[in-house]
C-alpha cells in the first residue's frame, strides 16, 4: 500500500537521554503541532532529527532511539554535533531564518554553515531514497530543507514531491542577496508543488524563480525543460476539534485552572484584572520585545488601566546557541524586569513570565483564561497560536490583538490587526480591547471560529495532497504529447525508407540556445559538421530557416552547401546560388515604426532594436522579466492598431516582437518551397512562435516537433536543445 512521507528537520517528538533511558517529549512550534494530526491519520511515515546527536547518543541505546521513533511511526536521521552546528544553528538559523524573516542586519553569510547544509540535506536524501516504495508520495517541509526535493528527483524521477513553507518567502529584493540563491531555487524546484501559506509568499517566490533563473511563470505554473512545477498557497490550520473540546473540558471543571489557582492564594490580589495572553517561541521574529515596551507605553497612555490589566507572558526557549537568541533572552528579561519594577504595586504585577514550554492542559488554560491575546510578530509566516486561541473561546468571547505582518491575518480580518512597529496602535487596541462589548466580541469570534473549523489542519493537508495528486495529470499531458523512443524510432524509419527527404531547421532555440547577445550565437563546429554531413546524404536536403537577416546567416553558413531562407521566408539562398529577395515587399513604412520601438527601448532597460531590410525587431530578453512582458503587450497592441491598415503584421517570438509584412510568414516560405516536389519525408522543427505557421502550414505526414514545453501545433516536442543536437546526430548517421 502506497504511503505518504513526511520529511521535517524534527520529528514530531523529541528524543533526550535520561538516567541511560530514552525519553520522549513532544516538539513544540507550529509545524511539530500541526502536522501531529496529518501524521496520525495517514498511513505515513516521518522522517526527520531525534533532537540527539551521534556524540550525545551512546552505543548501548542507539537501537532504543531507533526503537522509540519506530513506535511513533518515525524514521530518525543521525546527524552529528558538527552537522547540527552548520546546519541547524548556522545555516538554517543564521542564514535563511533570519534574511527570510527580513532581518538582513541578524543575516550571516557563512560558507562552511552553507556546505555543512548541503551535506546534510544529502544525509536527509539518503534516509529518504531507503524509505521510499514505488507509488509512495512525498511531502518535504521548510526551509531547513530546501535542497532535499531536487536531491530525491535526481534519484526517483517516477516520484511526487511537494514542499511547504511554514516561514514567509522574501522579496525579491532580498532573497536576491543571498549567494546561493539559484541552488536554492534550483532545491526547491525538484519538487512537483510547492506551497506556502499565503499568495504574497507564493508571488515572491515565483518572482525570484523568473528573474533568477529566468524560468517562464505563467499565472502560477514554472515550466522547466521537462516537467511543470505547481506553485500555490494554502493557510494552514489547526486541529480545531482538539482545542475546541479540550477548551470545553476544561471548562466544565475550572477548578483546573492553575491561573486561578495562583490568583486565589494571593499571589497577586487583583484578580478582577484582565488577562493579555502573549505566548511564542523566543526568537526576535515574533516582536517579544517590541510587544513589552508597547504594553509600558499603553500603561503610560491610558493610566487608568493600571491594576486593571496584566500581560500573561509565556516565551518557549528556542535555539539559544544562536547568539541572537541569547541576546533576545536577556533583552527580554531585562525589560520584564524593569516594566514591572516601575509599574507594580503591593497587589499587582504588570507582567507574569514564564520562560519555559508547557504541556498541552496548561495551554489550554492560558488561552481559556485570558480575556484577550496580544500577537504581535515582526513577521510570522502563519502562527498558529492566533489560530488556537479562538479555536478554545468555547463561549466566543476573548479578543484577538494580531499583528498584521503574521500569515495569519490574512485569514483573520474579525481580529483587531495591528501594524508591530506602531505602539499607538497596539495601545489604542488593547484599550479597545479592554473595552469590547461582549455582543461585538461574539460577533467577531463566530467568524473566524467558523472559518478556523472549516479550514481545519486536516483540510490544509488534503487540499495540499490533492494538489499533488493532480500534477500527476499535468505531467501526464507532458508524457503524452513528449516524443517517445517508439514514434522517434518510427520517424527515422521512415527518413530511412524515403527516397526525397527535406528537413527545415529553425536556428536560435533549436539549433543554438539563447545567448544574451543574438550575434555571440554562431554555430560551433560540431554543428557545422552535422548538418553538412546530413545534407550531403542522397536525396537529402537541409533547409535553416530563420527570422534572422541575411548578412548573419549567410557569413555564418557561407562554406555549407544548404538553402538558407532569412526573415521569416524575405530572403532566400538555394543551394549553390545567391541571396535573392523572394517577395516584392515595402519598407517604407519603417520610419513610422522605428521611433515608436526607440521609445520603447528608452523606457525599458536592456532592450534593443534590430533592423533588417523588411522587418524591425525589439528584443527584451535582457530586461526584467515582468517589465519586459508588460511593455512588450503594450508594445503589441500599438503595433496591432498602427498595422491593421498597411498589411503589417506582428509576430511574438521568444523574448522579441518583430513588425514585417503579414503576409510574409515561415508557412508561407515553406508552402512555397515544397510546392510542385515530391518530397516523401518533410521534417520540421523550431522553438517559438514563428516556427508555429510552418507546423499548421505543413501537410499532415510532415514531422514536426516543437522545442521546449509550450503550447503548439506541432505533433511532437523535445526538451531542449540538447535533444536537437541527439536527433540531429541521429539524422546523420541514418
Ligand atoms: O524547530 P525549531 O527550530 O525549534 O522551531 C520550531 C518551528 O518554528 C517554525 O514554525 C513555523 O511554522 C508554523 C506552522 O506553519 C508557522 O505558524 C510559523 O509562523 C513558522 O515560524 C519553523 O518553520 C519550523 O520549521 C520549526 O520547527
Ligand atoms: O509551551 C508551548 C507553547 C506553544 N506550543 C505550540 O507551539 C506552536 C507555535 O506555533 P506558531 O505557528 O505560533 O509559531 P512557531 O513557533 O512555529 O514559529 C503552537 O501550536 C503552540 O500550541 C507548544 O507546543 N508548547
Amino acid at each position: 500500500m502506497s504511503k505518504t512521507i513526511i520529511i521535517s528537520n524534527r520529528l514530531p517528538l523529541q528524543l533526550q537521554i535520561d538516567n541511560n533511558t530514552i525519553k520522549a517529549t513532544p516538539s513544540v512550534g507550529g509545524l511539530a503541532t500541526g502536522m501531529k494530526s496529518v501524521h496520525r491519520d495517514s498511513n505515513g511515515v516521518w522522517i526527520g532529527w531525534t533532537g540527539l546527536t551521534e556524540e550525545e547518543t551512546p552505543e548501548e541505546l542507539v537501537d532504543d532511539v531507533a526503537k522509540a521513533a519506530q513506535d511513533a511511526q518515525c524514521v530518525p536521521v543521525s546527524l552529528t554535533e558538527e552537522d547540527i552546528d552548520g546546519f541547524y544553528y548556522g545555516f538554517s538559523n543564521r542564514t535563511i531564518w533570519p534574511l527570510f524573516h527580513y532581518f538582513m542586519e541578524y543575516t550571516e553569510f557563512e560558507k562552511e554553515s552553507y556546505q555543512t547544509y548541503v551535506e546534510v540535506n544529502k544525509k536527509y536524501a539518503e534516509v529518504v531514497l531507503e524509505n521510499i516504495e514505488e507509488g509512495d508520495t512525498v511531502w518535504v517541509h521548510d526551509y531547513q530543507l530546501m535542497l532535499l526535493p531536487e536531491l530525491i528527483k535526481k534519484e526517483r524521477p517516477d516520484v511526487q514531491i511537494g514542499f511547504f513553507l511554514h516561514i514567509p518567502f522574501p522579496s525579491y529584493e532580498v532573497f536576491r542577496t543571498l549567494p546561493w540563491r539559484e541552488e536554492i531555487l534550483k532545491g526547491l524546484l525538484g519538487s512537483d508543488l510547492i506551497g506556502f501559506h499565503t499568495y504574497d509568499y507564493q508571488r515572491h517566490f515565483l518572482s525570484s524563480v523568473s528573474r533568477i533563473l529566468r524560468h517562464e511563470v505563467s499565472f502560477n505554473e514554472i515550466t522547466l525543460k521537462d516537467r511543470i512545477v505547481t506553485v500555490n498557497s494554502y493557510p494552514m490550520g489547526i486541529d480545531y476539534d482538539k482545542f475546541a473540546d479540550a477548551a470545553a473540558k476544561h471548562d466544565a471543571a475550572k477548578n483546573q485552572s492553575e491561573l486561578q489557582r495562583r490568583l486565589d492564594l494571593h499571589i497577586d490580589s487583583t484578580p478582577d484584572a484582565k488577562m493579555i495572553l502573549s505566548i511564542d517561541r523566543l526568537d526576535y521574529s515574533k516582536g517579544i520585545a517590541n510587544r513589552i515596551r508597547a504594553y509600558e507605553y499603553f500603561l503610560e497612555k491610558y493610566p487608568e488601566f493600571k491594576e486593571k490589566v496584566r500581560l500573561v507572558m509565556l516565551a518557549v526557549p528556542s535555539r539559544s546557541n544562536v547568539p541572537q537568541y541569547q541576546l533576545l533572552k536577556k533583552e527580554v528579561d531585562e525589560l520584564v524586569g524593569r516594566i514591572n519594577g516601575k509599574f507594580a504595586s503591593v497587589s499587582w504585577t504588570p507582567i507574569w513570565y514564564f520562560y519555559r514550554s508547557m504541556p498541552f492542559e496548561n495551554l489550554i488554560d492560558l488561552y481559556t483564561t485570558c480575556e484577550v491575546a496580544l500577537l504581535t510578530p515582526i513577521r510570522d509566516g502563519m502562527n498558529l497560536v492566533a489560530k488556537e486561541y479562538v479555536a478554545t473561546r468555547t463561549d466566543k468571547t476573548g479578543v484577538l490583538i494580531l499583528s498584521e505582518m503574521a500569515g495569519a491575518a490574512q485569514e483573520m480580518s474579525e481580529a483587531l490587526i495591528i501594524n508591530p512597529n506602531n505602539f499607538e496602535e497596539i495601545a489604542d487596541a488593547l484599550k479597545q480591547a479592554m473595552e469590547m462589548p461582549e455582543a461585538e466580541q461574539i460577533k467577531r469570534n463566530k467568524f473566524l471560529q467558523k472559518r478556523l473549523k472549516r479550514y481545519n489542519v486536516e483540510k490544509w493537508a488534503d487540499d495540499f495532497m490533492h494538489s499533488l495528486h493532480d500534477t500527476t495529470h499535468k505531467s501526464d499531458i507532458v508524457k503524452a504529447i513528449r516524443m517517445r523512443q517508439d514514434q522517434e524510432d518510427e520517424m527515422f524509419d521512415a527518413y530511412k525508407k524515403s527516397e526525397k527527404r527535406i528537413l527545415f531547421l529553425d536556428y536560435d532555440g533549436t539549433l543554438r540556445g539563447f545567448v544574451n547577445n543574438p550575434e555571440d550565437a554562431s554555430p560551433d563546429d560540431e554543428l557545422i559538421e552535422l548538418i553538412r554531413s546530413i545534407h550531403s546524404q542522397e536525396n537529402t536536403e537541409v533547409v535553416i530557416i530563420s527570422g534572422r537577416d541575411r548578412h548573419t546567416l549567410g557569413t555564418w553558413w557561407q562554406d555549407v552547401p544548404i538553402t538558407l531562407i532569412a526573415e521569416h521566408g524575405v530572403w532566400k539562398r538555394p543551394v549553390g546560388g545567391e541571396w535573392a529577395v523572394t517577395e516584392n515587399l515595402k519598407n517604407d513604412w519603417m520610419e513610422t515604426v522605428r521611433p515608436i520601438l526607440e521609445k520603447y527601448v528608452d523606457r525599458t532597460a536592456g532592450t534593443f532594436i534590430e533592423e533588417k531590410n523588411y522587418s524591425l525587431a525589439w528584443h527584451y530578453r535582457n530586461a526584467d522579466p515582468d517589465l519586459g512582458e508588460k511593455r512588450a503587450s503594450e508594445l503589441s497592441t500599438v503595433l496591432k492598431e498602427l498595422s491593421a491598415n498597411n498589411e503589417l503584421g506582428v509576430l511574438d517570438g521568444n523574448k522579441v516582437l518583430e513588425i514585417k509584412d503579414s503576409t510574409i510568414h515561415k508557412g508561407k516560405a515553406v508552402t512555397k518551397h515544397i510546392f510542385g516536389k515530391d518530397y516523401t519525408f518533410k521534417f520540421a522543427i523550431g522553438d517559438d512562435w514563428t516556427d508555429e505557421y510552418m507546423f499548421q502550414d505543413l501537410p499532415d505526414e510532415a514531422f514536426t516537433i516543437k522545442v521546449g514545453l509550450q503550447k503548439t501545433a506541432a505533433k511532437y516536442y523535445v526538451d531542449d536543445t540538447d535533444r536537437v543536437r541527439d536527433l540531429l546526430k541521429k539524422f546523420a548517421a541514418s
